[in-house]
């Protein structure tokens, strides 16, 4: 069963760190300035899969880095300011701070529910996205999306009438599928959410994924192929990523 949007509007929630600090964990492979690239060619993937889910009311990020709130505002969305500034310098990284930053953003802004969803995972399809929230609103139920090793949660559908107490970090899914706050939590397997980018292992799985042929990326006129913008930092920043994987 669905509802009419404006009875229960569902906005994606995006949290994404300063770009010069993102994706550290690859920094043994790619230089600063490819990491910042990376982030924001696979922040674009996200937004775009986003802006056509027929589901979603609207995008949301929740960031403390002007840079990313310009970034994403050439997307349409909508930037709720990251209060617990100081996180990062002291070399904590708080996202589940920074997420219930972003609730009570979405909440101001009228939402009923929210899909959150990390800037890393490229090949997310408006179609999954329709998916688990379709699948959240039917079971009136929580929705948690595994990461492909299912350790990680790489999409959750909650409520934001009520807290929920997000638990990102390490095994975070298992966690956020035992949290009671909201009732049951459904787990759902969704292929297109499953690659997050975080180690080098991942990007040599971005390149088997990405076929040859669409490596070029974007076509006038013709839809975006899956990745479009990962894909064409790839293109570029290959070199880099085969030598430092051989
Ligand atoms: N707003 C905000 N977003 C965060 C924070 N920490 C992580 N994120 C975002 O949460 C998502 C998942 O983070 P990670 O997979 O750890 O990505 P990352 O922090 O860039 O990667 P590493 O630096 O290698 O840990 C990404 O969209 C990040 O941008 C934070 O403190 N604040
Ligand atoms: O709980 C999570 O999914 C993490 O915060 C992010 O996982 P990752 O480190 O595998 O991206």
């Amino acid at each position: 069963m669905t509802y009419p949007s404006r009875l229960d509007p569902v906005w994606a929630l995006l949290p994404v760190k300063t770009f010069t600090a993102a994706k550290s964990r690859l920094s043994g492979c790619l230089s600063p300035d490819q990491r910042i690239a990376l982030q924001q060619a696979m922040l674009a993937d996200v937004l775009t899969a986003a802006n056509r889910a027929r589901s979603l009311d609207g995008v949301a990020v929740v960031t403390r880095d002007p840079v990313a709130a310009g970034f994403v505002r050439r997307f349409g969305a909508h930037v709720v300011a990251e209060a617990h500034v100081g996180a990062e310098e002291a070399g904590g990284c708080d996202l589940n701070r920074a997420l219930a930053d972003g609730v009570r953003g979405l909440r101001a802004m009228g939402a009923a529910r929210a899909l959150v969803v990390p800037a890393d995972i490229p090949f997310l399809d408006p179609a999954e996205i329709d998916a688990a929230v379709a699948l959240a609103r039917g079971a009136r139920a929580p929705v948690a999306v595994p990461s492909r090793d299912r350790g990680g949660t790489n999409g959750l559908v909650v409520r934001l009438d009520r807290p929920f107490g997000f638990t990102f970090g390490a095994d975070s899914f298992r966690r956020h599928l035992a949290n009671p706050a909201q009732g049951p939590v459904m787990p759902a397997a969704l292929p297109s959410f499953a690659l997050d980018v975080d180690l080098p292992a991942d990007l040599a799985a971005l390149r088997r994924r990405l076929p040859a042929g669409i490596r070029g990326g974007v076509i006038p006129g013709l839809p975006p192929c899956p990745a479009a913008h990962t894909a064409l930092w790839l293109a570029e920043a290959r070199p880099c990523v085969r030598e430092h994987q051989t």
